[in-house]
């Protein structure tokens, strides 16, 4: 099964064709004003046209509301939402059912009692994203180069498609998917040569690097498959390959309830039936 790779934050046409035209299978666009890479929604328009139906469209938001949304998803014509901020369950399923788009929900890591709340989300959303916590003073939850202890995630028993992010890099990406066993990975920081200014041979070399570890393993990489309702219509990119009978076997856990934290523990021995 193939990695899925995304790069986040593009903003402009040429870095978008340089993504596109790398393999990338996965775009990501910024919608938080905060952020160096926040997107007008005329610049969403634009870039959403040229990027339609050559890798999938993911629209990036933190806690925005139904009229946000919409706006986002008019422009943009997203496959799927990255939805960044504290958003319930509820609002998950809320956002599911008003904007027909499946879901993928960030969820911040530092330690394993962060997993507590995931099986809650893996009900209900399409694909987790594990990224670094923000620290407590930043502007924004995601987007800051800030690498989390892979660790947390090795044992992990996840039956839904999941990536990690947070801080990674061309360098430090293999090391990434062999602790977590990612189906995917996301990058922003790691990719540009100053706060939104994504540099086109990182982003180059960035792909050539995770794509080297797809190469055959005899360790299953897992944390992929594509059986929800609403599929992210990942379909239609080139460079994906997210079928049901792609999902693999998880892992067994190993860390005792201590070491995983209370919640995580219903996480890490699968979170559905
Ligand atoms: O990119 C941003 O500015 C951003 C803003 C608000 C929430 C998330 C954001 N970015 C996402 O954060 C992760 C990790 O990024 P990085 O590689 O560490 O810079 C990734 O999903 C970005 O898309």
């Amino acid at each position: 099964m193939s990695l899925i790779v995304k790069i986040c934050g593009l903003s402009t046409r040429e870095t978008l064709d340089v993504a596109l035209d790398s393999g990338a299978d996965m775009v990501g666009f910024v919608f938080f004003p905060p952020s160096p890479r926040h997107l007008s929604l005329e610049t969403a328009r634009e870039l959403g046209k040229h990027a339609k139906r050559r890798a999938t469209k993911v629209a990036l938001t933190v806690d925005a509301d139904d009229a946000t949304l919409a706006n986002i998803v008019e422009v943009l014509q997203p496959d799927i939402l990255q939805l960044h901020g504290r958003e319930t369950v509820a609002r998950l399923r809320d956002i599911k059912q008003k904007f027909a788009l499946p879901v993928m929900k960030a969820i911040a890591v530092e330690t394993p009692a962060d997993l507590a709340a995931l099986p809650g989300y893996a009900a209900v959303a399409d694909r987790i994203l594990f990224d670094a916590r923000a620290p407590k003073e930043a502007t924004r939850p995601g987007g800051l180069g800030t690498v989390f202890d892979w660790h947390v995630l090795e044992n992990l028993d996840l039956k839904l498609p999941f990536m990690v992010s947070g801080g990674l890099n061309a360098e430090n990406v293999a090391e990434a998917i062999r602790v977590t066993r990612a189906g995917g990975v996301d990058v922003s920081s790691g990719v540009e040569r100053a706060p939104g200014v994504k540099d086109a041979e990182m982003i180059r070399e960035f792909i050539r690097a995770a794509r080297a570890t797809s190469s055959p393993s005899p360790l299953p990489v897992y944390g992929e498959r594509s059986d929800r309702s609403c599929d992210p219509g990942e379909g239609e990119s080139p460079h994906s390959s997210l079928s049901p009978s792609s999902r693999k076997q998880p892992l067994t856990p190993t860390l005792s309830p201590q070491e995983r934290g209370e919640g995580a523990e219903a996480a890490l021995r699968g979170n559905k039936s």
